[in-house]
């Protein structure tokens, strides 16, 4: 049992510190860049544009030892249910060899037939296939589109479109871009029930049909950890690639829902990409709290959330391969840590989960840079950067976007007076972390991810959260189910007003 007193003890002591300015910060203490420096695995985290200093870390230490963040993280890592609401294990790092042995033979085993299909399909067995057409959403897509977006653009080996909405226009597109033909239609869903991915399948095989394609479903890979379902739904058991139950929709990129990025990469790109993640897994679980990229992160999150009240964080990519980056943080921490009640059931302390938004440099700075700069609120800015170029051009592209990154943090934090023109005046002290990789090689991605995960999760054990369900989101799809079945019938005016109008 955690000591419910000690943890508040630790939030008002975190309160009661003194928040000092930044550019102080720096000018009382030669050494902090070295102090809020963490490099893994050829990123280099920067923390030390941001406001906490000896006293905070202190104090987050202690909160850290009083709800129990190592015995939480041993906990995930042996395969405990620590999802009690759902009552399941978490063990997405199992996928990276990193967890309790059975899982991770389980999860090698998933692989190993993962990458059987990767090579049948290569070597021609499913005809001749140039185009692959990946219906999936929320977890089971924003993963795979990151990678493919990031990491698959040059690769040239298939074309590949990753369709979530259920709006037709989105699937539309695809299909006018391929030939049913030539196409893998690969359906990814953890549960093989969610109305909008069986809806675009549906539609995708109806557009094989009328193309006079003779085997639709012999097209067909099912990424799921349902299988029946799938095979219910006309999926030969062959070309179903499982996963664990205990792999959550939105940690499981590693599984066999990586499928499109492991055939768009290649085999050895897609293991680069786990050897990443499992590097970063063992940096989670040995380096102390203090050099813990993941953890510090996590310390700079609370900090800002609860100890400030900032309602959001920004995450800018300064990299156009990185453009999904915002999108996939927004469900991987959104969906884990927006909660209002702990683990145990009851009312949280504070806020939980910042507002997570952000774009790509340096589009970002022509448009909404103004607000972090001169607005009123205080927001947490975190700059992703690459240090090789990602295209071939003059290297004056690549040079002014890092020069433009760094020059952004720098702008933040020392601002410039202007007692003449409060129009033109910077207030400066506002606060960005930055994560430089080396290069944006799979092995570098698959790092930068597993270390969102492990912050996302380190920030739930923080806050007593349970970080792996996601329960708000089925009142809206129930309600949803309900008019589908009975109409406009039950519900306020307003709604019923907007069913009758549009839906008739
Ligand atoms: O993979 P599926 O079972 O189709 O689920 C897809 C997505 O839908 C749900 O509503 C959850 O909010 C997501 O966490 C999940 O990733």
């Amino acid at each position: 049992m955690l000591d419910q007193a000690k943890i508040a003890d630790c939030w008002s002591q975190l309160k009661g510190i003194a928040v000092p300015d930044l550019r102080g910060l720096f000018e009382e203490d030669a050494d902090r860049l070295p102090k809020h420096l963490v490099e893994e695995s050829g990123l280099r985290f920067d923390f030390s544009k941001t406001h906490l200093w000896e006293a905070s870390l202190v104090a987050f230490e202690e909160l850290a030892a009083a709800v129990d963040f190592t015995g939480m993280r041993a906990a995930m890592f042996a395969g405990e249910v620590i999802n009690t609401t759902e009552g399941r294990a978490v063990e997405h790092t199992a996928e990276r060899g990193e967890g309790n042995a059975e899982s991770v033979a389980a999860a090698r085993e998933h692989q190993r037939r993962m990458r059987t299909l990767v090579d049948v399909i290569e070597a021609g067995a499913l005809g001749e296939i140039r185009h692959i057409l990946h219906v999936g959403i929320g977890g089971s897509a924003l993963g795979p589109d990151l990678l493919v977006d990031a990491l698959a653009r040059d690769a040239g080996r298939y074309d590949v479109a990753i369709v979530s909405n259920v709006d037709g226009v989105a699937i539309e597109e695809a299909m006018a871009r391929f030939d049913p033909h030539h196409t893998l239609l690969v359906v990814a869903s953890k549960t093989f029930t969610t109305t909008e991915t069986m809806l675009n399948a549906a539609s995708a095989i109806e557009w094989m049909q009328e193309a006079g394609v003779e085997d639709p479903y012999g097209q067909v890979i099912a990424l799921t950890a349902s299988p029946d379902k799938a095979i219910e739904w006309g999926v030969d058991e062959t070309r179903i690639l499982g996963f664990s139950e205990s792999v959550g929709g939105r940690y499981s990129l590693w599984s066999s829902i990586g499928f499109p990025a492991a055939l768009a990469l290649g085999w050895d790109g897609f293991e680069a990409l786990l050897e990443g993640a499992a590097a970063m897994d063992r940096h989670f679980r040995h380096a102390p709290l203090r050099e813990n990229a993941p953890v510090r992160a996590a310390f700079v999150d609370q900090f800002y959330s609860r100890v400030m009240l900032c309602q959001t964080r920004a995450v800018f990519a300064y990299d156009e391969r990185l453009r999904l980056l915002p999108s996939y943080l927004q469900q991987l921490e959104m969906e884990s840590n927006g909660k209002s009640v702990k683990a145990d059931g009851t009312p949280t302390y504070g806020h939980t989960a910042a507002i997570t938004w952000g774009g790509v440099g340096t589009d970002a700075q022509h448009a909404v840079f103004q607000l972090l700069h001169q607005g009123t609120h205080i927001v947490p800015v975190e700059f992703i950067a690459v240090t090789e170029a990602g295209d071939a051009l003059d290297p004056a592209h690549h040079q002014t976007l890092l020069v433009n990154c760094f020059a952004q943090g720098a702008a933040l934090m020392q601002g410039r007076e202007n007692a003449a023109d409060p129009a033109r005046a910077y207030p400066g002290n506002r606060p960005s972390t930055t994560i430089l990789l080396d290069a944006l090689t799979p092995h570098a991605l698959g790092a930068l991810i597993a270390f969102y995960e492990h912050r996302t999760f380190t920030n739930g054990i923080l806050m007593q959260i349970n970080s792996f369900d996601q329960f708000g989101v089925e009142l809206g799809k129930e309600i949803a189910r309900s008019i589908e079945k009975d109409g406009a019938r039950g519900f306020d005016p307003s709604t019923m007003a907007l069913i009758e109008r549009a839906l008739g």
